[in-house]
């Protein structure tokens, strides 16, 4: 059992959990069996994928920190059959190698939440666009998102047959963010990434606002914070009540962690403590520095901001 100091074992476990969850995602994948249950909403599904990953991440963690609260995005099946390799007990050298920042070095089991999306960008999982596929382990502390795993299970699909598929992006306040190569986004140019299934008019209208050169219309809020913070966009911009709490609280944490900031079209921060209410009702505005949200919050119309209440 490792000494390091309790959240830095959670991140480390969480990173090999995500490693897990993305042959589990691809196995089924393969098969071809996706289980697919329209949840109800707007492009709002659930596949196997969602149901095995979840059942993986909340099994493990819940064997090695008995202690800690979990919330997972899909409701139990009442199937707590989990198989004994899906529960992972190993922790991840590459972070384990790392010194946890001195403000965390006494977080104790209660006050850390933990936000799991087990598949996020499931409506373009089951289209097999598959690159906007991520796994999401989101850790907040008194509230706050400060450490976050984001594991991209196709990373490199299109390389050909031979790629080595997937890649562990994962970040924590105060130490940084690992995984990917950290990019400005071009001079000259106005990217804006937003969704591709959940528009509406109001989300349509903030991206326009914003002035944008290219739109990048794509799914995942995971997958959009990565075109984020590799340059790939100048900002994420969803002006919709349809992200909830496993959907930014991750990828918040590893933005905030490279430099860049992530919160509502009010720019409120996201408070992620066990009593929150799960939808982010404010919707998203991320972009890769701090200096950079300003811009983009100030061209958000107030009428748009006014169909949002503050999350
Ligand atoms: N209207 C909605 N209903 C259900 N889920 C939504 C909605 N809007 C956004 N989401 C969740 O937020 C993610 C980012 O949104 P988008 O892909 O539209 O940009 C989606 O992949 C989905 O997560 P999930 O796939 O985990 O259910
Ligand atoms: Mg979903
Ligand atoms: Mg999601
Ligand atoms: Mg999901």
């Amino acid at each position: 059992m490792s000494s390091a100091p309790l959240l830095l074992r959670l991140v480390a476990n969480s990173v090999s959990i995500s490693h897990r969850v993305g042959n589990i995602v691809r196995d089924i994948m393969k098969k071809g069996e996706l289980g697919i249950i329209d949840k109800g909403g707007k492009n709002d599904f659930q596949t196997e994928a969602d149901r095995s990953g979840q059942r993986c991440i909340l099994a493990s963690l819940h064997r090695m920190f008995p202690k800690v609260c979990l919330f997972g995005e899909e409701e139990e099946d009442g199937n707590d059959q989990v198989p004994a390799d899906w529960i992972v007990g190993e922790m991840s050298e590459d972070v384990l190698r790392h010194k946890l920042p001195a403000q965390y070095a006494n977080v104790k089991d209660e006050d850390i939440t933990v936000w799991v999306d087990p598949l996020d960008g499931t409506a373009e999982y089951t289209q097999g666009l598959l690159d906007h596929v991520t796994v999401l382990i989101g850790i907040a502390v008194k509230g706050e998102a400060v450490a976050g795993v984001v594991y991209q299970p196709y990373f490199n699909y299109q390389a050909g047959a031979d790629a080595a598929l997937g890649r562990c992006i994962w970040g924590i306040i105060g130490l940084g963010s690992f995984g990917f190569e950290p990019k400005s986004p071009p001079e000259g140019k106005n990217i804006i990434t937003t969704t591709r299934s959940h528009g509406t008019r109001a989300v349509v209208e903030a991206v326009e606002k914003c002035e944008p050169t290219d739109v990048l219309r794509v799914g995942g809020a995971g997958h959009k914070v990565l075109l984020v913070l590799e340059g790939k966009a100048h900002a994420y911009v969803f002006a919709s009540p349809g992200c909830k709490k496993w959907d930014t609280c991750a990828p918040e944490a590893v933005l905030h962690a490279a430099g860049g900031k992530l919160t509502d079209i009010h720019g409120n921060k996201f408070q992620y403590g066990p009593t929150v209410q799960r939808r982010n009702t404010g919707g998203v505005l991320a972009t890769p520095t701090v200096e950079a949200h300003k811009w983009y919050l100030d061209h958000i119309p107030q009428d748009v901001k006014d169909t949002l209440p503050r999350s």
